[in-house]
């Protein structure tokens, strides 16, 4: 991935953080196909959208083929969901639509990841308690038999999500959830390593994205929702979370809390292809 500014590649297990907390993950992270169109005056985020890199046909015969077409064949169904949001919503099917590029125009996300099993006396995050930084998230839990992921109730509490067959686990975003001002809450995730001994987990999310360019928050005051809807969300209340990311959404645009987001969790990367950005994120440098 260090390689890549699209943060697109593989991470090797102990790279990546959340809060500041180092996951115990190995991944491959790769993007609907969208050529880069950044050049040096546009803004830092526009850069996120690129190519992702692959290993060769000889060394693995049709991975392309078969993680390009998932991640396709996933953001169509994403999109249909949208619209069904949309409605439930009451903003009528079309209007989250105007937060997405046309096809073709914008980059969805992937990754395929693997946790290993947590070492005796060891750390166990997995992945840490966070949000996903876009509007919806698939989530496929290929391991059987592996608990691991959880998920946050308004309550605080964490809650395991255990894998249920021929179904993906739909999160919400925190782009979403400021752009409907909190009617839908992003929901706080994370993941526990596997026990030792009980074996290796893996899972494959797709993530969608939305515009680049959009103050979220300033995006929210266009969309009226009916009364009925606010009343719910009003006598539900504030959510207790341990997720604290992409507080950024509400003024700056949706692309650079993205940007922000990526570059706390691969230093690496941050580091070598947005020098400046990170210096304002790490003032004194990354913490260790
Ligand atoms: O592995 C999982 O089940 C969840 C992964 C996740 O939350 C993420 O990568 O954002
Ligand atoms: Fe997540």
């Amino acid at each position: 991935m260090v390689n890549s500014p699209h943060f697109l590649g593989y991470t090797a297990v102990g790279s990546e953080y959340t809060k500041g907390q180092l996951d115990m993950r190995e991944q491959f992270d790769w993007a609907t196909p969208l050529e880069s169109t950044w050049k040096e005056d546009d803004p830092d985020y526009l850069r996120l959208w690129g190519p992702s890199q692959w290993p060769t046909e000889e060394e693995l015969p049709g991975f392309r083929a078969v993680m390009e077409n998932f991640l396709l064949d996933t953001d169509k169904l994403a999109h249909e969901f949208t619209g069904l949001v949309s409605e439930a919503l009451g903003l009528g099917p079309e209007k989250l639509y105007e937060f997405f590029e046309p096809p073709g125009q914008m980059q969805h996300r992937g990754k395929m990841i693997k946790y290993p099993e947590a070492v005796e006396g060891g750390s166990d995050q997995g992945v840490g308690a966070h949000y996903d930084s876009g509007f919806l998230s698939f989530l496929v839990q290929v391991t059987d038999h592996q608990p691991g992921l959880q998920v946050q109730n308004a309550a605080g509490d964490w809650i395991d999500a255990p894998r249920i067959p021929d179904t993906m686990v739909i999160n919400i975003g925190k782009g979403l959830e400021f752009l409907t001002s909190g009617v839908a809450i992003a929901t706080s995730h994370r993941v526990l390593s596997p026990k030792p001994g009980s074996g290796t987990r893996y899972s494959v999310p797709y993530f969608q994205q939305i515009v680049q360019r959009v103050v979220l928050g300033e995006a929210a005051r266009t969309l009226k929702f009916p009364p009925e809807i606010l009343a719910e969300r009003d006598a539900r209340g504030k959510p207790v979370a341990d997720s604290i990311n992409y507080p950024e959404y509400g003024h700056l645009p949706a692309g650079h809390a993205a940007l922000i987001g990526r570059n706390k969790s691969h230093r690496d990367v941050g580091a070598k292809w947005y020098p400046a950005l990170f210096k304002e994120i790490f003032p004194d440098g990354a913490p260790a």
